[in-house]
């Protein structure tokens, strides 16, 4: 059934957000395999990401879903609508906004946001009407008049997000929106799509590549690789939980440690030295010998070597090595140090806030590196046989 817009109610909450479902997408462009069996479920009204370094297939999935590439084979539903073979445009019901903007230059912001209703035909009165309100939306009241050419990077990317919901689709997608802007107006823009999408409660899905991005705006997070999801879930979870090295590396910084894990005893026995360590495999994982222990450098802390004690509680058991100091770097709320632990046979980062301690702690000195056995993420090195 072709869309149909509505037109006296509000251009607020949405009642039409859709749910969208991929089940097992697979393309192949000129020889090249670019989606390699994508699947994904996404809830009415939520704000996924697709997140992942360059070439790993986020674009192509989206415009899978806009309909701009036709899948090989797999099935692609919004709400109960199977949309896998439908051409790209009204009948999808979706909002497209893309990096570089495409506002039509010869319009002024007022008809660029128009655009969407005049094709579906809906009369002068409900368009002005509709105009209004988005443009009050996108805060950009006093420009309705104003070219294109005459607004700033940010500017004209508000115009093509009110473009883009004027007409109330069920699905918005974004891809790398922010892509062409400075860090101050990414900054000021990310909120404001955060806020804007709360409030109209729209089904996002968004492309990008910056994990800051991901984190802020999203409710899950799908994690690309090679064509296809490496991990779907809360950025959160993904953050605290990766489930593979990759994923590990992809979001936020961390620290890797060789090792082999003993189900029975609860610990680890660290590859580079024999070092045994305590460590819990996390539940609902598959468990296997061989792992990585992520540690993630804000749960690790260094103290002076002569000091017992840590700035963590004495009740907690901590895992404490000696270490050498080789960078200490200060950034502002934090410090960030470098340290070389030979009981792991590698260098940790650490960041821990800046104290009166710890800004005094100066490259070559000997320190103790500390942290909290649960807060060691083991993830599967080995293969299930
Ligand atoms: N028309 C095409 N013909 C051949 N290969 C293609 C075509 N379009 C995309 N590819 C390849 O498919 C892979 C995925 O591309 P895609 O643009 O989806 O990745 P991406 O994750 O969005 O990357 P980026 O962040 O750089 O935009 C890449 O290796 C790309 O070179």
């Amino acid at each position: 059934m072709a869309f149909q817009p509505s037109t006296g109610e509000p251009l607020g909450r949405s009642t039409r957000s859709a749910a969208v479902q991929l089940s097992g997408i697979h393309k192949t462009l000129g020889g090249t395999p670019v989606l390699a069996g994508v699947t994904m479920d996404i809830k009415a009204g939520e704000f996924v990401t697709l997140l992942g370094p360059s070439g790993s297939g986020k674009t192509s999935t989206l415009m899978a879903v806009a309909g701009f590439i036709i899948p090989d084979s797999g099935k692609i539903t919004v709400g109960d609508r199977d949309v896998t073979n439908l051409p790209p445009g009204r009948d999808r019901d979706m909002g497209i906004v893309f990096q570089n903007y495409a506002l039509f230059p010869h319009m002024t912001v007022a008809g660029n946001i128009a655009y969407p209703l005049r094709v579906r035909g809906m009369s002068k009165a409900h368009i002005k009407d509709r105009v209004d309100r988005a443009l009050r939306l996108v805060r950009l009241e006093g420009l309705a008049d104003r070219k294109p050419a005459r607004l700033s990077g940010g500017q004209q990317q508000r115009v093509a997000l009110a473009r883009a919901l004027v007409f109330e689709p069920s699905v918005l997608l974004m891809d790398e929106p922010m892509g062409a802007l400075d860090v101050r107006l990414k900054q000021e823009l990310k909120w404001e799509i955060r806020q804007l999408q709360r409030e109209i409660g729209a089904t996002v899905i968004y492309v990008t590549h910056d994990q800051n991005e991901a984190m802020l705006l999203s409710d899950r997070v799908a994690l690309m690789q090679d064509g296809r999801i490496e991990q779907y879930a809360s950025p959160e979870e993904i953050y605290r939980r990766p489930t593979s090295i990759f994923a590990a590396r992809f979001l936020g910084d961390s620290n890797l440690i060789a090792g082999q894990f003993d189900e029975s005893a609860g610990c680890m026995t660290v590859a580079a030295s024999g070092k045994v360590i305590p460590a819990a495999w996390p539940s609902g994982s598959p468990c296997h010998g061989r792992c990585m222990a992520l540690l993630r450098p804000e749960h690790a802390r260094i103290s002076a070597a002569t000091e017992l004690t840590t700035p963590h509680s004495p009740a907690q058991d901590l895992t404490t090595m000696g270490a050498v100091l080789e960078e200490a770097v200060f950034m502002g709320q934090s410090m960030r140090y470098r340290v070389h632990v030979p009981d792991l046979g590698c260098a940790l980062d650490v960041q821990q806030v800046a104290g009166a301690g710890t800004t005094a702690l100066s490259p070559g000195r000997q320190v103790n590196v500390s942290w909290d056995p649960r807060d060691l993420h083991l993830i599967t090195t080995e293969t299930a046989s």
